[in-house]
C-alpha cells in the first residue's frame, strides 16, 4: 500500500527500542532499517533486484558523487535517479558536506557553502544548503538530508558548537529551499561533536522547526563506540519520539544492535558492500577473513542455516579462492552474503521488539558471534 503523502508510525516499543513503519509514494520502509549504500548509483557489485529481495526497502545515494558525475542536471534530463538506477523504492540521499570534507581536496567553508574541488577532476564547485537541496530534487530523492558541517572529532568545545550552529543555521536555509514537495522528505541532523550540551541544544533547535525526521551525524568518525552510544543516550531524550531517528554511517552489526536499543531506527553504512569486496564476511557466527590460508580447504558454506545462497551453497574453499585471485565473483558473492546477513539481523530486531523480547534477542545474536564460526 502506498501513499501520496509522508508518514511515520511508531508500531510497537520495547524499552527505547522500536518498531515502525515509514509510508511514501514509491513504497513503506520498515524500521528499525538498514539502508544499503548505493552512492554512485548503484549499490556494488549487486544487482538492484537483489538488493530489494534481501529485505532492504530503501537505499542510500550520495549528492557529492553524483553531482560531479554524471552530474544531476544529467540524472534529471534522463528520468531520475529511480529510472536512472532501476530502483523504484525510496532512496534517501545525503546531502554532500561530509563527503566533501571526506573526499575532496582544497576545500573552504563559510556561511555561504562549502567550495571544494571535485577528487575526480580537480574542478571548483560550490555546495551551499540551497545548491545541495536543488540537486537532491534533481536526482529526484524521497528522502532528502540538510547540508551540515561534521567536525573531526577529537576537536575542541568551540569548534564543535561553531560547526553546530552553522549547521542549525543550514538547516533552516535547507528548509525553506525544501519547501513543500509532498510525499517526499527532508531530515534535520543533529551535531555538535562529543560534547552532550551541545547535542542537546543541536536537537532542541532542529525539533523547533518540525521537520518529517531527525539523522543523528558527527558520529562514525573513528570515535570508540562507547562515545557514540553516550552520544545517542543524550541525544535521544530531545528527539520527537513520533519522527524517525537516523543514525549515519553506522555500522558493524554491534554497533546496529545497540544503536537500536536505544531508539535509533534508520542506518546506513558502507561496511557491509565494502568488508564484502575485501574478502571479509558477517554471518550469525560472527566475521571470517575469506582470505586467510585456513579456508583454502574447508568445505562448508559460509552459514547452512542462512536463506541466501551465497551463503549457504558455495565452498568456504571456493571463495577463499576467488577472494585470493581478485575474482569478480568473489566480491559479488561475498557482497550479497554480507548484506543478506545485515537485512536478516534487521529482520530479526523488528521481530524482537514487535514480540517483546530485544534484550532476549541481543543476547542470543551476541552469542552467537562470540561463539565464532562453526
Ligand atoms: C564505518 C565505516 C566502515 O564507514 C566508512 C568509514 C568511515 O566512516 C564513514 C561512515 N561514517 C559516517 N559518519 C557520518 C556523518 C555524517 C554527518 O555528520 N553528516 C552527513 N551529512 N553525512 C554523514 C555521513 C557519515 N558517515 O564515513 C565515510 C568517511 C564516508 O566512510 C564511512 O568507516
Amino acid at each position: 500500500m502506498t501513499t501520496d503523502q509522508f508518514s511515520f508510525t511508531v508500531t510497537k516499543t520495547d524499552g527505547a527500542a522500536r518498531t515502525g513503519e515509514i509510508r511514501m509514494p514509491r513504497g513503506v520502509i520498515r524500521t528499525p532499517a538498514f539502508m544499503p549504500v548505493g552512492t554512485a548509483a548503484t549499490v556494488k557489485a549487486m544487482y538492484p533486484d537483489q538488493v530489494k529481495a534481501l529485505g532492504a526497502d530503501v537505499v542510500l545515494g550520495n549528492t557529492y558523487h553524483l553531482m560531479l558525475r554524471p552530474t544531476a542536471e544529467r540524472v534529471a534530463k534522463l528520468g531520475g535517479l529511480h529510472k536512472f538506477m532501476n530502483w523504484p523504492y525510496p532512496i534517501l540521499t545525503d546531502s554532500g558536506g561530509f563527503q566533501v570534507m571526506s573526499l575532496s581536496a582544497l576545500r573552504k567553508i563559510d556561511e555561504n557553502g562549502v567550495t571544494f574541488q571535485s577528487h575526480i577532476d580537480g574542478s571548483t564547485h560550490v555546495m551551499t544548503p540551497e545548491r545541495s537541496i536543488e540537486i537532491q530534487g534533481l536526482l529526484g530523492s524521497d528522502i532528502q538530508m540538510q547540508l551540515d558541517e561534521c567536525v573531526k572529532l577529537p576537536c575542541t568545545d568551540a569548534v564543535a558548537e561553531k560547526a553546530m550552529q552553522l549547521s542549525l543555521r543550514w538547516a533552516e536555509r535547507c528548509r525553506v529551499a525544501f519547501g513543500e514537495q509532498p510525499g517526499r522528505a527532508m531530515f534535520g541532523i543533529v551535531q555538535g561533536g562529543a560534547v552532550e550540551r551541545l547535542r542537546i541544544e543541536s536537537a532542541k533547535e532542529l525539533a523547533q522547526l518540525d521537520l518529517k525526521g531527525y539523522a543523528i551525524g558527527g558520529l562514525a568518525v573513528g570515535e570508540p563506540q562507547e562515545v557514540m552510544l553516550r552520544m545517542i543516550e543524550t541525544v535521544e531524550p530531545h528527539m520527537p519520539k513520533e519522527k524517525p531517528r537516523y543514525l549515519m554511517g553506522v555500522g558493524t552489526p554491534d554497533d546496529i544492535v545497540e544503536s537500536v536499543r536505544r531508539g535509533v531506527d534508520m542506518f546506513d553504512c558502507v561496511m557491509p558492500t565494502r568488508a564484502g569486496r575485501h574478502g571479509q564476511v558477517f554471518t550469525r557466527h560472527g566475521r571470517m577473513n575469506l582470505r586467510n590460508a585456513r579456508f583454502a580447504e574447508d568445505l562448508r558454506p559460509l552459514d547452512a542455516d542462512s536463506k541466501c545462497v551465497a551463503s549457504n551453497t558455495y565452498s568456504r574453499a571456493y571463495l577463499h579462492h576467488l577472494v585470493r585471485s581478485n575474482e569478480i565473483l568473489g566480491m559479488m558473492l561475498l557482497t550479497w552474503n554480507n548484506l543478506a546477513y545485515y537485512q536478516e539481523l534487521m529482520a530479526g530486531l523488528r521481530k524482537a521488539i514487535a514480540d517483546g523480547r530485544l534484550e532476549d534477542y541481543i543476547g542470543e545474536v551476541k552469542e552467537s558471534w562470540a561463539k565464532g564460526e562453526r
